[in-house]
């Protein structure tokens, strides 16, 4: 994703409409924008849906410059970052101005196309490096001269330029997942040394019920239920696959299409309630205490909450 200057105002305040922004939520935030504003890059490091995404567009929209967005890939080289080649143009000119010669004289010219890394350093751009650990070390080698020396080596064939200086403006926004094992590289210590590492956690109780409620339209009283529901069976989870802040969102916006009643005697808030938190113990549907526990945990939750 690409959002350009002139649409950064109006991304940021359709964004901003549907961020929640608590003591919790504002703490990270100040905290990130200084230390981006006095130049070092931030990194927000936590599990899957504890808003490192959104909260690096937030951040990043707040910067008021042109955002850029890439996303880690294991299939990522140097050059899906820097940028690289995408063709040849070939030129072919046929001289037969005297009829008795034939001149002719193939040119071929390469395209070069700069990849995200490299239109950010060049024009002061916000980057954010969503998911970089994704990525294998060597393709993100290229960052610790920008992020340290700002400056950034670029391969012979990008039209001539070998090294560009980064821009004072570039900031660098990355988020990571430390919990994910499939298809992740270890981060090197010397780029992990050249950021600040804020470690997302778990969304306070507060901010957790203002997200589902914003995010599903429900009553806060029912938001409060709910959420306090999927805290509780996240605390108490037995696997490592644990119901996040969507799990939330998606059992009010269900309670809300279905204008439910959140209680424990009606048998049809009770199964939306099993069918999405017990989504979360399937992997373990082989280990019959985990399913057995999860079942017995989730009961006793709808009795304390829902009552
Ligand atoms: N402050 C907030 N206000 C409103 N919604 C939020 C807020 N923070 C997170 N969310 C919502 O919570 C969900 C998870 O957020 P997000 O995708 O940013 O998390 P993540 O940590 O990047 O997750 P993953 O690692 O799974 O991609 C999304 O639906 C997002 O819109």
């Amino acid at each position: 994703m690409f959002v350009g200057g002139e649409v950064v105002a109006y991304v940021d305040k359709a964004l901003n409409k549907d961020y929640v922004k608590t003591p919790f939520i504002n703490s990270i935030i100040n905290r990130s924008q200084n230390y981006l504003e006095a130049g070092f890059p931030v990194h927000f490091s936590g599990p899957a849906g504890t808003g490192k995404t959104t909260l690096a567009l937030i951040t990043a929209l707040a910067l008021g410059k042109p955002v850029i967005v890439t996303y880690g890939n294991d299939d990522f080289s140097h050059t899906d970052l820097i940028g690289s080649v995408v063709g040849f143009k070939k030129q072919i000119v046929r001289d037969n101005y005297v009829h008795s010669v034939m001149k002719s004289t193939d040119v071929f010219t390469t395209s070069w196309i700069d990849g995200a890394i490299t239109r950010a350093c060049k024009n002061g751009y916000t980057l954010i490096y969503d998911e970089f650990t994704r990525s294998r070390p060597e393709a993100n080698n290229v960052l610790l001269s920008v992020l340290e020396e700002k400056v950034m080596h670029l391969p012979n064939l990008a039209k001539g330029e070998k090294e560009i200086e980064v821009h004072p403006e570039f900031r660098v926004i990355f988020t990571s997942n430390p919990e994910e094992y499939a298809g992740v590289h270890k981060t090197q210590d010397a780029l992990k040394d050249r950021m600040i590492t804020l470690d997302l956690g778990e969304f306070d109780e507060e901010t957790e019920t203002k997200i589902v409620q914003l995010k599903s339209g429900v009553q806060w009283e029912t938001a409060q239920k709910i959420t306090a529901l999927v805290r509780g069976f996240r605390s108490n989870c037995q696997h490592s696959f644990k119901p996040t802040v969507r799990a939330g969102i998606m059992i009010a916006s269900v309670v809300s299409y279905l204008h439910l009643d959140p209680d424990r005697k009606n048998p049809h808030f009770c199964q939306i309630v099993s069918d999405i938190l017990m989504s979360t113990v399937l992997p373990h549907k082989n280990v019959p205490e985990i399913v057995e526990a999860g079942g017995k945990y989730l009961f006793e939750l709808l009795n304390m909450h829902c009552s």
